[in-house]
């Protein structure tokens, strides 16, 4: 399975990735910390070796130990595993459980090796690629910028069809722009150097479900109801930083702008996450530099999105039940204060292949189960997934679809080709 292949080829990749990062950065521990700054360097390698060496070598899943707001959540998260199997089973290990919590306890393994290591505890070992990505998808992201600027220009003078296009173009080139994804890719680099801008047209039949309609209708319904000083909010639960995140920011931009919503939230990750996974640092960053840049347009965006955040039309918040294992059903338990603010939304976008899983569980679903049975209660409020598959699951499909698929195209769920937008909420 594909699961498989990740755990066995992918994932010692990324760690092996992660321990050079450290070794690279070794001057810069000691201009920082002295001696003491390149022994955390020592201990943090030595700590992720052992972990690579546990991956490798199928070891039994241990509790982590490092004190941190979520140690106690994940401990008991690895007790339950446990206790779902059977006395013969022995103890759960890398290769003989669950993949998605398989692989977010790698993640979150690292960052205790990380933890565990002061005075670099502060060290995201993935911020490097993540910058690598912003900076190899510049001439996206100015065609990008430019394309909202010239947009928002004109937005008073669009008619409701024009509005609507102009909604669907940044709708696909956010959906789009998930395909740039460094757990994906081992790490390696993975910027935007296709013209997405260019091909919306070309990539539609790759589009498998397609309900931008319903959020089209269900956001201008919002506008045309809406009281003066009423507010409507879109929530966009966050994947991957880089080019991915510039195409959120802009269709956040433009939703503000056409007055489809009045406040956009975001979520981001509290800790570094599958490579490529925003945090605030990330998120910051980014805007600083988009900000900065010598383009025209493109720093006119950076100062508006900026001005958006003082004005607090633009909330950023943290939550550490993103990078828990568990799947969304479980929220309202084990986050019920998250779950009571995601029911506030008026819509809510998940981005990326990550949050479908935990959305839909990581099951064997059969392809035409509908949407809303996967989800298997978790029902915030009227919710959207924008996501390219990178993972062997899907629902809602057409009887026969995906079997048609898997016939024809074996690795069709797996490569990042195709994309869907898949709604949840009333109609
Ligand atoms: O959530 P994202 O960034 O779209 O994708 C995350 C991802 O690359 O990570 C896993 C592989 O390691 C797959 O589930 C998925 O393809
Ligand atoms: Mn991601």
């Amino acid at each position: 399975s594909f699961a498989y292949l990740t755990i066995k080829d992918r994932t010692p990749q990324i760690l092996t990735k992660v321990i050079d990062t450290l070794h690279r950065h070794k001057s810069e521990f000691f201009e920082k910390h002295g001696e003491e700054g390149v022994e955390a360097e020592k201990k943090a390698i030595s700590l992720l070796s052992k972990l690579r060496n546990e991956l490798q070598t199928d070891k039994p899943f241990i509790p982590l130990v490092e004190k941190f707001v979520d140690t106690d959540i994940w401990n008991q998260y690895l007790e339950y595993q446990q206790s779902l199997l059977n006395e013969s089973d022995g103890k759960s290990r890398w290769f003989y459980s669950p993949w998605l919590f398989v692989e977010c306890y790698m993640y979150r393994r690292i960052h205790e090796a990380i933890i565990q290591s002061p005075p670099i505890d502060y060290f995201d070992v993935f911020k490097e690629s993540k910058e690598q990505n912003f900076y190899e998808s510049q001439e996206s992201i100015i065609a990008l910028c430019t394309l909202l600027q010239q947009l928002i220009r004109t937005i008073e003078d669009l008619d409701e069809k024009q509005l609507k296009d102009e909604f669907f173009k940044l709708l696909q080139i956010s959906l789009w722009g998930n395909k740039c994804d460094l757990s994906f890719s081992g790490g390696e680099s993975s910027s935007q150097d296709t013209d997405v801008l260019n091909s919306l047209e070309d990539l539609k039949p790759f589009i498998l479900l397609n309900d931008m309609e319903h959020l089209w209708s269900l956001l201008s319904n919002c506008k045309k109801t809406r009281e003066k000083a009423a507010v409507t909010r879109v929530y966009i639960v966050l994947d991957n930083s880089g080019f991915e995140l510039v195409t959120d920011l802009v269709l956040a931009n433009f939703l503000l702008s056409s007055e489809l919503a009045t406040e956009v939230h975001f979520y981001g990750k509290t800790i570094p996450w599958f490579v490529s996974d925003t945090t605030i640092h990330d998120f910051n960053w980014l805007i600083e530099q988009v900000k900065h840049s010598n383009h025209k347009w493109m720093s006119k965006c950076g100062a508006d999105w900026e001005e958006y955040i003082k004005m607090g039309k633009w909330v950023y918040h943290n939550h550490i039940f993103w990078t828990l294992p568990h799947e969304y059903c479980a929220m309202p338990q084990v986050a019920p204060d998250l779950y009571a603010e995601l029911q506030k939304a008026h819509l809510i976008l998940f981005k990326g292949d990550l949050n479908y899983r935990k959305l839909t569980g990581d099951r064997k679903w059969e392809f035409s189960v509908p949407f809303h049975q996967a989800l298997n209660g978790f029902h915030p409020a009227p919710l959207c997934t924008i996501r390219t598959l990178k993972a062997e699951i899907q629902v809602g499909l057409q009887p026969g679809q995906g079997e048609q698929l898997l016939a024809s195209e074996p690795s069709w769920w797996t490569t990042g080709k195709y994309g869907i937008f898949q709604y949840d909420g009333p109609l």
